[in-house]
This record gives structure tokens, C-alpha cells and sequence, in this order.
């Protein structure tokens, strides 16, 4: 017995499915390296901006301020000093201040027209006049409460110290001290400098009653520093709440809202339970006031002197007006000389680095889908290669893409210096990459499976790695940086894999950051048990995510097209558990037991078919390639279209060694017949046998023994004929020299041989060469069924005629069933036909047979002149009673002669006769073609149906 080739190993389809995507790549080496290279290109980018940046802040308005002391006979100054003293504003931020100055401690002041008054919503408010905003000379108020009002009133009756005239004006820090002053200015976030005095704005001292005397202005002088103060004095209203919550909702209230009125107080004070034995307060103070956003610096620098004037007025409550608690200055640690610096790595890196490593991305989905929109993916299967390999393969080609990737983008970066990559230990960017990577494979081909067309996939894959980075940069990050958004909704924030790419890119920058600008180390192993660092979570969550997208990504790429070649329901599976009983070679199946008994004598071929099929499936025989057993097709009807019954129940035997033709008129179902059969396509019931395999449950085998010429040409355009047949030859298990000898005696049988045509790019092949080349790839590695859909379409006549000898040679030993259009190719190619129309088979037979049976006549062809076709007619009927006209046009007339009522010689003995008294232009007698038979049976099986 002729047993089916064994099918190629995983090794050997993985090998082979290598090689290919090996000869591709090298087609596309100029993308993959200016895919490649894009980060070094960005790196490069990166380091442009901050050598400009560094040369920028090099410049001397940037560096701490020094004047000469002493200079050389060359102009050269020999001896300098440098210090905040001699500094601008720009430049002091970058002194070494190795003692800091003294600040009187401040308190912040609302600007004279944000101060707190009456309003039209309250008339009767003790606040002051709203008129004062005209003069900005409103009181600065204070509200305050506490279980004891006359407590709480006597204390903050004492606030505001009133300012002796015997203090000197000129020593301000020791002013200060005594009394409280205050300023408007934003403060900064260190109090290495005070604005307070730097901002030329006035500095304002809070009495409970204030004389024209005490404004002016004053120089001070600080550190060395002078400055002109301009010094104001501002009313402070201590004013009696009765609650706290009523101090809340007038601060509240007074807050700067949009469209409503500014009120704005200096603090509040709730004395809850004080009295002569023990002060207890709670201070408001206001640390928004500088900006309407929580992200500006941090205003809690000017609450001591708040809390050291209310303790100052306890103590004077409870001991006399002798009694002072003061708060001499504040003052910051010294500090080192620093120079500006601005890394731009680490700042900007995250976003960039987000959408670098996200540009893989489109490339891999773009690819994936590729082969799926143009029906290679499934190509490959109908071949034989197995889910396995091609996972295996495909994953790898695109982790060793990313790998590559990923590491031209770290070295390249570590070499010039990116902060990013050489502050922060190895080891962790490593492994967070590995798995970055990974889950980015894992979701390409997750989303692959939603995509049926590249634009579409290279579109959206492109809009996601823009759009998620600046998600990512701009809403995201605020969510990471605010410390008071739940951290559990950070983690499912960080579910989206660009969200945990840019949080852990993000931890990265933030550690490469501090690293470089602060000295520190950056990201260590050991920086993971930080709390705040989200990088451990981070790892995490990537890790889950990946393996569950894998699983995801298989599951429905068996589900839809790609999977098992036919496109399945995404619940499969639960559905392949509910299946109880599948239809098995030994039992008729239930469709089959209700097909209607075909009466149709014209039919009975069909009949009789259907029959041996019956007989074969209770009692199967090893010679029979094909048992096609009641299939039926029907398309589900889309926009209001009704259902569309494609195969109408065909059942057809086809034996080891036999080529079936289907010949069909256009529309009658033949490429939908096949495709079922090489499992594009689901039968909507009945089935078929290959060599004794269903192909509704084990089309996986039946792939390793099948060769497929598909209707339209499924080939990679930059590989080569050769690379298309040594692949295909590897996935059918061919090797070494017999895999060499089949693919060179393929190419010489379709002549492709010749000017080495093999070698080139299938692009620059004609329609005809591809088509040969579809036909070689079907017949290579011996497979023992072959399907092909019209596969002479497009072939010049010598071509078409080198195919035929290549089908008839191959047809051999195997079992072909071929589609066509042409009754030549169908006469010289098959041992058996069948007219297909309107989805179901008219007749069966070898061509002779149907010839004889559908052609029992001759067909007479006369022209004359028009008015002597009467004449004709006659003539005609005289030798052949039963003549039937078919066709007549201005004088050219067709007769159908039965074959019975005429002999040949006769008929050209009367015509001869004729034309003595007849003016016969041309005259001929043709015994009938497959074509007349194929005409005569389509039309009337269309009549027929037209009438049923
Ligand atoms: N996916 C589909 N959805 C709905 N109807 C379809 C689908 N595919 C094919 N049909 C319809 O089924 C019928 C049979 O189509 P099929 O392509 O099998 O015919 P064919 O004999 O191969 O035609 P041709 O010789 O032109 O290739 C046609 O009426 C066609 O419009």
C-alpha cells in the first residue's frame, strides 16, 4: 500500500520556518536597521540638546557672581572672590554658602486686594469696608475661636506686638524679632534666600493700629548684601468665630474660586481648651496661596513665626507684657558651591524612552497581521507547519529583534553618556527590560488577532505608542506623583502595559535623576524595598501580564482564521467540550440520511455517486483518496441579503491516481467547495475524508499530505522562487539532496528554471511565473492530495501547455481535483468531470462519456443569404425530420442533427446538391464539444432551477 509521507518534525518545520523568515529579513535589512538604529539616533538627539543646554548654563550669568581682587600686569585677574554677595538673582542659586544668612521669620500676608471684607453675600460681616481695596490700605484679619472667647480674644489681642518707637529701625533682624512682620511674595523652597527682600516688593509690619509714621523705606543689609526695603504697616483684626467649622467655611468661601470673591485671611486660630494653665491651639495656615494647583513649592516656610506670635501672646496672657518668647531668625544649612544642571536623560528620557521602546510595537503587530491579510499564515498551515513551530519561531525572531534593540539603545546610551543608563545598576534595566519586551511580543500578538488588515493595525499600532506615551507623560504621571491618589488605583492604572513601561521608565529617570544632580546612587536592587519606588509593582504586574497574554494571544489566534485554518467562534473550546458525537468515517452522517432521493434521470450519475459514497463510508476501501460525504455550504446573508446556499450537498469518490475537474459556470460554488476542502472554510454540515481523515476534526494531519494551488497567489513578494520551494519542500519534510533534486526538478517543470528566474524576487515575476511557481509549490514534497483552483488562469498558451505536462506527470500517484474555466484543460487533464452549477453536480463522468451521453448530435452550420433561410430550414428538416434550429443570425443558421437520422455523406451530399440552387456562403458539420455539452447542461440545470 502507498503510505502518506511522514510529516516534518517541530525541529525540522522550525528550521525551515527559520530559514524563511531569514531570507525575508535580509530583504528588509535597510528597515530593520533604521529600525535598529532609531534609538542611537534619539540618544544622539538627546545628547545634541544637552551639550547646548550645559553650554548655556557654563555661562557666567549662571555661575556664582565674583569680582577681582587683584590683577595681573597681563589684565588677567590674579586673585578673585566669589559669593552671593557679588551674585545676581540667576547666579546665587550656584554660591557655596558655607554660613546662611539670617531671615527674620516671616508670615504671609494676603495681597492688599485679596485681604478679607464685607461682601454683598454677607452685609452684616464684622469684616472691614470693602472701600479699603480703592486705597489698598485694608486690615489683614484673623479669625479665631476656642471653647473660652474671652480667653481666645485676650491672646489674640496680642498678636501683633505693637512696635515700641524706641526700636531701631535700622537693625531689622532684632526689629523683627519684636514685632511681626510679614510679606506677600510667594516664598521659595529653601531659605537660603528670602524674597521677602529680594523682591523690590513692600515688607509689611502687622500692628493693631497703624500711624503714617511707621511706613518707609529702609536699607538692610544681610550677608553683605544691601537692600532698599520699602516698609509698610498693615492693620491685624483679630476677629471671634464661633466654631471651627465656621472658620473653615469663611476660608473656604474666600478662597480664589473662578468667578467668585476673594477673601483671603493671614491664618486662623482655634484655642479649643486653652486657659492660664496650658495653651492648646490648632493653626490654619494657608499653603495654597501662591498658586491654584497643590504642585508649587511646598509655602510651609512661613508658619514658625505664626506659631511663635501665638505663643508669644499666651505667654504675655499669663505672665504681663514683660514676658517675651521670641523667634530670633530662621536660617537654612550651609550648603556647597553648585552648578546648574539640567539632565535632560533623565527629565525628558521617560517619554522618549517610552516611545522608543513602544516603536517596536506597530512593527511587530504590522507583521503579524501581514501574514494574515495576505492569507500566508494559513498558506503555511495548509502545508503542514504546525502552531508550534510558528510560535516558536515568530517569538523569537521578535525577542531577538527587541534584544537587539534594546541592547544598541543601552550601550549606545551608557557610551555617551546618557545619566539614565550609567547611574542606575545594570542588572535591574536588564531584567526590566527583558520583561518589557516580552510583554510587548505578547501583546502584538494578542492584538493581532483583532486585525484582518495592516493599514489598519500599522495605524492604530502607531496612534497607541503616541498617544499612551503622552498619556503616560501628561495624565498618568500625575497620578504617580500625587501622594494622595490611592495607590491601588495606580496599579490598575498600570495594567495598560504603556502605563507600567512609563512608570518603571519613570522610576528610572527619577533615581537617575537624584543620582546625578544630588550625588546619590541610583537604582539599586536594594532601592526596591522603598515604599515609594513602583518599580518592584511594577515587575510584577509586566510579568503577570505577559504570561496572561500569551495564553490570551494563543487562544484566539485558534479561535479565528490563523488558528486551525477555518475561523472559529471565539468559545471554541467550551464548544469542542459540549460536542457529545462527531461524525466518524463508518457512519452515514445525519444530512446524508435525509438527502432526497434524485429521480432526475439526467441525474442518475449523481445519484449513483452519492450512492458509492454511502457504500464507502459503511464499508471503506484503502484506494479512495477523497470522500466528499453530503457537503453543504451556506453563507450567513450580511446587510439584509438573504442566506447564500453555496454547495447544495455534494458527494463525490475520488480515487488514488485520478484528477477530477470541476467545471462550473461563474458564481456555482467551486472555490468554496475547495476551500472547505483545504480548510479555509467551515462546512456548514456533511464532511470529507482524506486518506480516512475528517477534515472537520483532523485537518492538521490532513495538511502534512496536501499540496494547495489557491486561486489567487499567496507568496511573499521579496523572497525567491527557489527560497518559496525550499521552504515549502523543509515544511514537507524534505532534506538535503532530495529536498535540492525536488526543488530544481519544480522549477524546470514549470520553467522557472531557465536565466536563473529561481533567484529572483517573486515582485519581478509576470502573473504567468507566479502562477507556475503556485503550481510548483502545491505538487512539491509529494504530497497525495492536491487541490488546485484554476491554475492555469493567466498562462500563455505555451506556458498553459508546460503545466498540463507537469499536472499530467504529477498525477501520477495522487489524487488531484482542479478547478477550471477551460473545457480544454479539463479534456486533456482530467479522468473524471463534473459540472458544477448552482451549487450542486449536474453530471459525472469521464469526458467521452459525457460527451456521448449529453452530445448525441452533430451541429450543421449554414450561411446564406437572409431571404433564402426559409429555403434552408426545409432542406434541412428533408435529410433530418428531428433537426432542431438553435441559432440563427442574418443568414448564418446552427441545427442540432441527431446522430441517428444522419450519415456524414449524405449531408454533404445534399449540401454539394444545394448549392446549385442555393447561395451558400460557408457550410460545416462539427460533432459536439465538451463545450456544447458544458453549455447545454448548465443552461438547462439554470432553467431547471429557475422553475423549481
Ligand atoms: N464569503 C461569502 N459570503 C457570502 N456569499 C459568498 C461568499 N463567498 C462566495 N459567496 C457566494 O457563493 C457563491 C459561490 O461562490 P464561489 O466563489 O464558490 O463560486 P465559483 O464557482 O468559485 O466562482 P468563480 O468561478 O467565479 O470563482 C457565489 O454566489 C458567491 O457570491
Amino acid at each position: 500500500m502507498d503510505s502518506p509521507r511522514g510529516p516534518a518534525s517541530f525541529a525540522t518545520q522550525a528550521n525551515a520556518l527559520l530559514r524563511k523568515n531569514l531570507s525575508v529579513q535580509k530583504r528588509n535589512l535597510k528597515t530593520n536597521i533604521g529600525i535598529t538604529f532609531f534609538p542611537i539616533l534619539i540618544c544622539v538627539l538627546l545628547i545634541v540638546l544637552q551639550n547646548i543646554i550645559n553650554n548655556e548654563l557654563d555661562k557666567p550669568k549662571y555661575k556664582c557672581g565674583c569680582v577681582c581682587l587683584e590683577t595681573s600686569l597681563d589684565g588677567r585677574c590674579a586673585r578673585k572672590q566669589c559669593g552671593i554677595q557679588y551674585s545676581t538673582l540667576d547666579q546665587v542659586g550656584s554660591c557655596p554658602i558655607p554660613s546662611p544668612p539670617q531671615w527674620p521669620a516671616m508670615i504671609q500676608i494676603p495681597r492688599a486686594d485679596f485681604r478679607a471684607v464685607r461682601t454683598f453675600s454677607q452685609p452684616f460681616s464684622d469684616l472691614p469696608d470693602p472701600f479699603c481695596r480703592d486705597s489698598w490700605s485694608c486690615p489683614a484679619t484673623v479669625l479665631v475661636t476656642g471653647k473660652d472667647k474671652a480667653v481666645a480674644e485676650a491672646i489674640s489681642g496680642g498678636l501683633f506686638p505693637v512696635l515700641s518707637p524706641s526700636l531701631n529701625a535700622t537693625d531689622l533682624l532684632d526689629l523683627f524679632t519684636k514685632i511681626v512682620a510679614g510679606s506677600d511674595t510667594q516664598p521659595w523652597y529653601t531659605q537660603l534666600l528670602e524674597p521677602a527682600f529680594f523682591s523690590g516688593r513692600t515688607l509689611y509690619v502687622i500692628q493693631p493700629e497703624c500711624l503714617p509714621v511707621m511706613s518707609q523705606t529702609i536699607t538692610y543689609n544681610t550677608g553683605g548684601i544691601p537692600f532698599q526695603l520699602n516698609i509698610q504697616c498693615v492693620e491685624g483684626v483679630p476677629l471671634w468665630r464661633e466654631s471651627a467649622s465656621i472658620i473653615n467655611h469663611e476660608f473656604l468661601k474666600g478662597y480664589r474660586q473662578r468667578g467668585g470673591e476673594i477673601n483671603e485671611f493671614i491664618a486662623g486660630y482655634d484655642f479649643l481648651g486653652t486657659t492660664q494653665y496650658g495653651l492648646g491651639v490648632n493653626v490654619w495656615y494657608n499653603s495654597t496661596y501662591s498658586d491654584n494647583n497643590a504642585y508649587s513649592f511646598i509655602t510651609t516656610l512661613r508658619v514658625p513665626r505664626l506659631v511663635n506670635a501665638v505663643s508669644n501672646a499666651y505667654l504675655k496672657f499669663i505672665k504681663g507684657t514683660g514676658v517675651e518668647m521670641l523667634l530670633e531668625y530662621v536660617k537654612d544649612m550651609p550648603k556647597v558651591g553648585t552648578s546648574f544642571q539640567l539632565d535632560l536623560s533623565s527629565l525628558l528620557s521617560v517619554l522618549f524612552f517610552t516611545w522608543i521602546i513602544e516603536l517596536l510595537f506597530p512593527v511587530m503587530l504590522s507583521y503579524l497581521v501581514y501574514e494574515k491579510q495576505q492569507k500566508l499564515r494559513i498558506m503555511m498551515k495548509m502545508h503542514g507547519l504546525k502552531d508550534g513551530p510558528y510560535w516558536l519561531i515568530s517569538y523569537s525572531y521578535f525577542l531577538a529583534l527587541s534584544i537587539v534593540y534594546m541592547l544598541f539603545f543601552m550601550i549606545f546610551g551608557s557610551l555617551i553618556g546618557l545619566n539614565f543608563f550609567r547611574v542606575n545598576e545594570y542588572s535591574i534595566q536588564v531584567v526590566f527590560f527583558f520583561i518589557c519586551i516580552n510583554l510587548q511580543i505578547a501583546l502584538a500578538f494578542f492584538v493581532a488577532s483583532f486585525f484582518l488588515s495592516v493599514k489598519m493595525a500599522t495605524v492604530i499600532g502607531y496612534m497607541y505608542v503616541f498617544g499612551s506615551g503622552l498619556l503616560g507623560a501628561f495624565l498618568f504621571r500625575f497620578f504617580v506623583e500625587d501622594q494622595m491618589f490611592p495607590y491601588g488605583w495606580t496599579l490598575v492604572m498600570e495594567i495598560v502595559p504603556a502605563f507600567s513601561l512609563y512608570r518603571g521608565l519613570y522610576e528610572l529617570g527619577q533615581y537617575a535623576f537624584s543620582g546625578s544632580s544630588m550625588g546619590a546612587t541610583g537604582m539599586t536592587w536594594r532601592s526596591l524595598k522603598d515604599p515609594l519606588n513602583g518599580m518592584h509593582d511594577v515587575m510584577i504586574i509586566m510579568s503577570v501580564e505577559w504570561a496572561v497574554l500569551l495564553i490570551l494571544a494563543f487562544y484566539l489566534d485558534q479561535a479565528s482564521l490563523l488558528g486551525g485554518g477555518v475561523r472559529k467562534n471565539p468559545f471554541f473550546c467550551f464548544r469542542c467540550l459540549q460536542k457529545k458525537h462527531a461524525p466518524s468515517l463508518h457512519e452515514p452522517s445525519n444530512a446524508q440520511q435525509d438527502s432526497k432521493v434524485i429521480l432526475d434521470v439526467e441525474k442518475s450519475d449523481v445519484a449513483l455517486e452519492r450512492k458509492r459514497v454511502e457504500q464507502l463510508l459503511i464499508d471503506p476501501n484503502a484506494n479512495q483518496a477523497i470522500i466528499c460525504d453530503n457537503l453543504r455550504k451556506v453563507y450567513h446573508g450580511r446587510d439584509g441579503n438573504p442566506n447564500k446556499l453555496a454547495v447544495r450537498g455534494l458527494s463525490l469518490v475520488l480515487q488514488k491516481g485520478q484528477c477530477f475537474g470541476m467545471l462550473g459556470p461563474n458564481g456555482a460554488g467551486k472555490t468554496s467547495f475547495i476551500n472547505m476542502m483545504i480548510g479555509l472554510i467551515k462546512p456548514t454540515s456533511g464532511t470529507a475524508y482524506v486518506h480516512g481523515m475528517d477534515i472537520n476534526m483532523d485537518m492538521g494531519n490532513i495538511y502534512t499530505n496536501m499540496g494547495v494551488c489557491p486561486q489567487h497567489n499567496l507568496l511573499w513578494e521579496t523572497l525567491t522562487g527557489k527560497e518559496h520551494l525550499f521552504f515549502y519542500g523543509r515544511l514537507k519534510n524534505l532534506k538535503g539532496a532530495e529536498l535540492m533534486k525536488a526543488v530544481d526538478h519544480s522549477l524546470k517543470s514549470v520553467n522557472l528554471s531557465h536565466g536563473n528566474v529561481g533567484d529572483k524576487q517573486v515582485k519581478k515575476y509576470s502573473g504567468g511565473m507566479k502562477r507556475r511557481l503556485s503550481v510548483a509549490i502545491s505538487l512539491i514534497g509529494d504530497p497525495k492530495v492536491v487541490f488546485m483552483d484554476e491554475p492555469s488562469t493567466g498562462l500563455d498558451p505555451a506556458s498553459r501547455n508546460n503545466l498540463w505536462n507537469v499536472v499530467k506527470e504529477a498525477k501520477k500517484n495522487r489524487a488531484i481535483i482542479l478547478t477550471t474555466h477551460s473545457m480544454e484543460e479539463a479534456e486533456v487533464l482530467c479522468d473524471r468531470l463534473g459540472i458544477f452549477v448552482d451549487g450542486d453536480f449536474q453530471c459525472l463522468g469521464n469526458p467521452k462519456e459525457l460527451k456521448a451521453r449529453y452530445g448525441g448530435t452533430y451541429i450543421l452550420t449554414v450561411t446564406t443569404p437572409p431571404d433564402q433561410e426559409m429555403e434552408v430550414e426545409q432542406l434541412v428538416h428533408q435529410f433530418s425530420p428531428s433537426a432542431n434550429k438553435i441559432y440563427h443570425l442574418s443568414g448564418t443558421q446552427k441545427f442540432e442533427l441527431p446522430k441517428q437520422e444522419v450519415k456524414i455523406a449524405h449531408v454533404f451530399d445534399v449540401v454539394e446538391k444545394a448549392k446549385r440552387r442555393l447561395t451558400i456562403h460557408a457550410w460545416g458539420l462539427v460533432d459536439t464539444t465538451l463545450e456544447d455539452v458544458f453549455i447545454k447542461v448548465a443552461r438547462g440545470a439554470q432553467v431547471f432551477n429557475e422553475f423549481v
